[in-house]
C-alpha cells in the first residue's frame, strides 16, 4: 500500500504546498505572497481563507482529491513551547492556534487548514517539529530582565532536517556535529546546534536577530518603548512593526529579496545600503553562534529562500568563514520532512505525540 501524504507549509511570504507517495514527492507548490497581499489582512487569522484557497486551488490544479489522502500534516505554528516530533492535531492545539495564545504567525494556520482537510478527507492530521521546539541551554533562558524568559522561536523543522540531510552525505550524525544553522527566509533565525540540540537561537518571531524581509530582529528596547508611548501604539501595530512590516519591507516595501538586488542591479543605493545591513546584521548573529561551543563549530549552514542569492551567500561567506566551513543549502527540506513525520507514524515506527496544552 502506498501512503497518500499531502503537506502544508505557510510561510510569512509564501504557501508551500506538497503531495508525497509514502516519502517519495509527487508534486510541490511554492505560492510566493506579495506585501501587498498580506498587507489586506489585518491579522494572520483573517489570513485564513485566502491560504485555504490558495491550497485548494493547487490541490484541483494537480487532480488531487483529499478523499483520496492517507494523513495531512502542516508546519505547526506557534504553541506551548515542545520537544521535537510528530504531534496529533487536537481540540486543544487548534484552541491555542485560533486564539493566536503564543503568537500569531502564518505557521498558525497549518495546523488548522491540515485538520480541516483532514477531517474531510476522513484522514489522520498532524504537525511536525513546530516553531516552538526548545532545546535551550539554561544560560541561553535569561534575557537579563527576570520577568522576561528568553523563548525558542524558530524554523525547527528545515534546521533539524538540512542538519540530518548534510551530516549523512558526510558520514556523519546530526548529533555528533557542532553546527550554526542560519535559516535564511521571510523570517531568519541562527542556531547553534551541538549534541543534536539547538542550544541557543535568535526567537525569530518576537524581536530578536538580524532584520530580515519582514521583521525588525533586534532593535534599541529604549528607542522603541519611547515610540510606542509617544504615538500611543496599540499591540497589533507594535506586533505588526516587528514582524511583517520589519526589516527591508519597512525600508524598501518589499519582502522578495530578488526584487531587491534588481533594484540594486539598476543604481539603487538606498537599497544596497539596506541590503548589506541585512547581510552585516546576519553575519553577527552568525558569529554569535559560535559562543555556546567556544568557537569549535564544524560547519556553518546557510538555508531558506534567501540563501538562492550568490551575492548574499558571497558576502556572508566573506564575512564568517574564519569560524567554520560554510555549506549552502538554499530552500528548504520543509515539505519533505513533514512527509516524513508522517510516514513514520502512519507505518507504525513512531507514535504521534499528545499536544499538552
Ligand atoms: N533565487 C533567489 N534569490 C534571492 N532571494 C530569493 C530567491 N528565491 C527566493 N528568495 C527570497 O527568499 C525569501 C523567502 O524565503 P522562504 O524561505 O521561502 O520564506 P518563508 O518560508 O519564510 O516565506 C523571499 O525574500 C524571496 O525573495
Ligand atoms: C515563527 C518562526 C518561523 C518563521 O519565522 O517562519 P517564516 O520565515 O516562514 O515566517
Amino acid at each position: 500500500m502506498v501512503y497518500k501524504i499531502l503537506t502544508i507549509n505557510p510561510g510569512s511570504t509564501s504557501t508551500k504546498i506538497g503531495l508525497y507517495h509514502d516519502t517519495v514527492e509527487v508534486f510541490v507548490g511554492n505560492i510566493g505572497h506579495s506585501t501587498k497581499d498580506i498587507a489586506k489582512f489585518t491579522t494572520v487569522i483573517d489570513q485564513f481563507e485566502y491560504r485555504f484557497e490558495t491550497i485548494t486551488a493547487f490541490l484541483s490544479s494537480k487532480n488531487i482529491k483529499v478523499s483520496d489522502l492517507s494523513a495531512v500534516v502542516a508546519r505547526g505554528g506557534l504553541l506551548k513551547p515542545m520537544v521535537g516530533g510528530t504531534y496529533h492535531i487536537t481540540a486543544s492545539m487548534l484552541d491555542d492556534l485560533k486564539h493566536n495564545r503564543y503568537g500569531a504567525h502564518a505557521c498558525n494556520l497549518g495546523g488548522i487548514i491540515a485538520d480541516l482537510l483532514a477531517k474531510e478527507g476522513g484522514c489522520p492530521g498532524y504537525i511536525v517539529d513546530p516553531a516552538v521546539v526548545d532545546e535551550l541551554a539554561p544560560v541561553a533562558r535569561l534575557s537579563g530582565r527576570p520577568e522576561i524568559t528568553r523563548k525558542s522561536i524558530f524554523h525547527a523543522l528545515n534546521h533539524k532536517a538540512v542538519a540530518k540531510r548534510f551530516a549523512k552525505t558526510i558520514n556523519r550524525s546530526y548529533d555528533s556535529l557542532n553546527l550554526i544553522i542560519a535559516h535564511l527566509g521571510g523570517g531568519i533565525s541562527i542556531a547553534c546546534h551541538t549534541f543534536g540540540e539547538a542550544v541557543d537561537v535568535n526567537n525569530a518571531f518576537d524581536g530578536e536577530g538580524p532584520f530580515s524581509p519582514e521583521r525588525a530582529g533586534t532593535i534599541p528596547a529604549k528607542q522603541f518603548a519611547d515610540k510606542i508611548i509617544s504615538e500611543k501604539l496599540d499591540i497589533n501595530t507594535i506586533a505588526s512593526l516587528l514582524a511583517g512590516n520589519g526589516g527591508l519591507v519597512a525600508y524598501l516595501g518589499t519582502n522578495d529579496v530578488r526584487e531587491v538586488e534588481r533594484r540594486i542591479a539598476a543604481g539603487d543605493k538606498q537599497a544596497e545600503l539596506v541590503y548589506q545591513a541585512m547581510i552585516y546584521t546576519i553575519a553577527k548573529s552568525i558569529g554569535a553562534a559560535a559562543i555556546p561551543v567556544c568557537g569549535k563549530v564544524d560547519y556553518i549552514m546557510l538555508t531558506g529562500g534567501i540563501a538562492y542569492s550568490e551575492q548574499l551567500t558571497a558576502k556572508l561567506t566573506e564575512y564568517v568563514s574564519f569560524i567554520a566551513p560554510v555549506v549552502i543549502l538554499p530552500g528548504e527540506n520543509e515539505l519533505q520532512a513533514l512527509a516524513e513525520g508522517a510516514y513514520r507514524v502512519l507505518i507504525g515506527e513512531e507514535s504521534a505525540k499528545e499536544y499538552i496544552q
